[in-house]
């Protein structure tokens, strides 16, 4: 009889760094099979592991065609009747973003779950084995089905939409701010108390390129030429990381609702680690001004997040209009 298997797709990262013969640290080199290698798993774990080497980068070079062809293999993979859940590694720098692409573009049901490391393989205290270790238990676990894209970093157990890099180097690199995590990963055992509330309105489709959307960060003293120049330079959505509850400064109105009148959507999220937008003043800038000017607001999304989601639903026809959508999402 044939052993159900886990698949391990490996992308690059720290987690896959290796020291070339100058002693330089090459991140993203070291191959799948190397990494998986010296991975210790339980005695009780029974599954097949195979490992696919996908990429060799670091996640600062990851591209929109790189997760288009994460998520192709994904749902092949997925496909196949003895495959039990995925596993991907991933640089952290970006593991968040490629985590929601994947949480809002594939059909539940697999456990598919990310993870990467802060300390690289030949780094004394690496995490990057125990992390890996730790993501396989929970991709082999039917706990861990239907509840869309998991990151498991540091023994936690994270959703893809809340889970964010909080630090730049430790190995608690990731949190939920708002949520907290799922569960925890405990020796062999997989603790899952929470389940993520999926996004209406997914799987999206994707029926054509991605379009760049741009993402403008408000701060005190922000230009609004950015607005203009982003547009002018080809960018076909804005996602604005508004301050607080989703505010801009003043002079940004006029710009937004240049842009608004041309028919390009416009997103405000807040630049806050945790906390929905809201409509809570009047003053012009406010979350209020900017929706009069046409504006979607967007709760609980990280302006990364929503920039994905924004190029995703563009790169899709949908039988409602495109604020209608973004509202399904966005709840
Ligand atoms: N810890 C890491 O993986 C960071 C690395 N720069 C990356 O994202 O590829």
């Amino acid at each position: 009889m044939t052993r159900s298997k886990i698949v391990v797709l490996t992308t690059g990262g720290t987690i896959a760094s290796q020291l070339d013969a100058s002693g330089r640290n090459r991140s993203g080199a070291l191959k799948g099979e190397t990494l998986l290698a010296q991975v210790s798993l339980p005695s009780d774990f029974t599954a097949q592991v195979e490992v696919r080497s996908l990429l060799q980068k670091p996640s600062n070079a990851i591209t929109f065609e790189d997760l288009l062809g994460l998520r192709e293999a994904c749902l092949n993979i997925a496909a196949q009747d003895d495959v039990l859940g995925i596993v991907i590694t991933h640089g952290t720098d970006t593991l968040e973003e490629t985590a929601y692409f994947l949480d809002i573009t594939l059909p539940v049901g697999k456990p598919v779950v990310l993870t990467g490391s802060q300390r690289a393989p030949h780094e004394p205290g690496t995490d990057a084995f125990c992390n890996i270790a730790d993501a396989l238990k929970v991709a082999a676990s039917s706990q861990a089905a239907g509840l869309g894209p998991l990151v498991v970093f540091n023994q936690s157990i994270f959703a893809a939409r809340q889970v964010r890099k909080v630090s730049t180097f430790q190995v608690h690199g990731f949190a939920a701010p708002d949520t907290g995590p799922l569960g925890y990963v405990d020796g062999a055992q997989v603790r899952l108390s929470a389940i993520p509330q999926r996004p209406a309105g997914t799987p999206l489709p994707i029926e054509s390129a991605m379009p760049r959307v741009d993402i403008l960060p408000a701060y005190l003293g922000a230009s609004p030429s950015l607005i203009e120049a982003a547009v002018a330079s080809g960018a076909v959505g804005l996602v604005i990381e508004g301050l607080g509850r989703g505010h801009v400064p003043p002079d940004w109105m006029q710009a937004i609702a240049n842009v608004t009148a041309r028919g390009i959507p416009v997103m405000v999220v807040s630049s806050c680690a945790s906390g929905p937008v809201h409509a809570s003043y009047e003053f012009i800038g406010s979350l209020a001004s900017l929706e009069s000017a046409g504006v979607m607001p967007v709760t609980d999304l990280s302006a990364r997040k929503a920039r994905l989601a924004l190029s995703t639903l563009l790169a899709s026809t949908g039988a409602q209009p495109l604020a209608e959508r973004v509202k399904l999402l966005a709840a």
